[in-house]
């Protein structure tokens, strides 16, 4: 069986004195993609955001590769790609200057590849103007973009669908799937109804203890 890329152990959160998760621990293995699903507020923004080192409020452990992921920051941060719920995106740049910027830590990526990847999200003819002039879905393609030249092993996506037309959608989920088929892992959140064979799941919010399941 294939070892790990990420494990989640014992993980606790609480906010507001509530709980989000608490004694939450599972494996990210190689080829799969795991869905966060909860209620709005359940804490699924968060316990990614602790997967991605962004949020240090939970207690508990994250390996990377079986070692503490403090311990091998450069490689974990080398490996992954995290795209949050905002676009994060600059709205003075172009799509094309947003895309450089995006992949200028990883030595950056020729511009022919950046346009092909805009094309590849329907952007064409778009790729030199202000992100200012764009709409909020072709906005949140520009981010989306940066899928369509990402060879990290894991990607930890937040709500990516958010604002995606029906056809943008499928190409989204379709992307997915083959990146899974590669060999990549995929932990995401969605209040978009996903199917993808085998999707592993994790679940907050309406329990005493959170669950985990594998495959459907
Ligand atoms: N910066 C913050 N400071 C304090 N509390 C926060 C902060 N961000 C989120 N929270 C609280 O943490 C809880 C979980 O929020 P989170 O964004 O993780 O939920 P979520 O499951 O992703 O929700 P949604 O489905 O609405 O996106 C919420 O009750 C929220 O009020």
């Amino acid at each position: 069986m294939s070892e790990p890329l990420l494990q989640a152990v014992n993980l606790h959160c609480e906010r507001d004195h509530r709980t989000l998760f608490r004694d939450l621990s599972f494996s990210i293995l190689p080829a799969t993609l795991t869905r966060v699903e909860g209620p709005n507020g359940s804490g699924k923004t968060t316990l990614l955001r602790v997967l991605a080192g962004l949020n240090d409020n939970a207690d508990g452990q994250v390996l990377w590769h079986g070692e503490d992921r403090g311990a091998s920051r450069e490689s974990f941060l080398r490996n992954t790609l995290y795209i949050g719920h905002r676009p994060g995106i600059k709205a003075m740049l172009t799509p094309l200057e947003n895309l450089q910027a995006l992949t200028a830590g990883r030595g950056g990526c020729p511009d022919s590849a950046l346009r092909q990847a805009l094309a590849g999200t329907g952007l064409s003819g778009f790729e030199d103007i202000p992100c200012r002039r764009l709409s909020a879905g072709q906005q949140r393609r520009v981010a989306l973009a940066r899928l369509l030249v990402a060879d990290e092993p894991l990607w930890i996506l937040d709500e990516i669908f958010t604002a995606i037309d029906a056809q943008g959608v499928e190409a989204l989920e379709r992307l997915l799937v083959q990146r899974v088929a590669e060999g990549g892992s995929i932990i995401l959140t969605t209040h978009h109804d996903l199917r993808v064979p085998g999707m592993e799941r994790i679940r907050l919010g309406d329990s005493d203890h959170e669950e985990v399941s594998h495959g459907l």
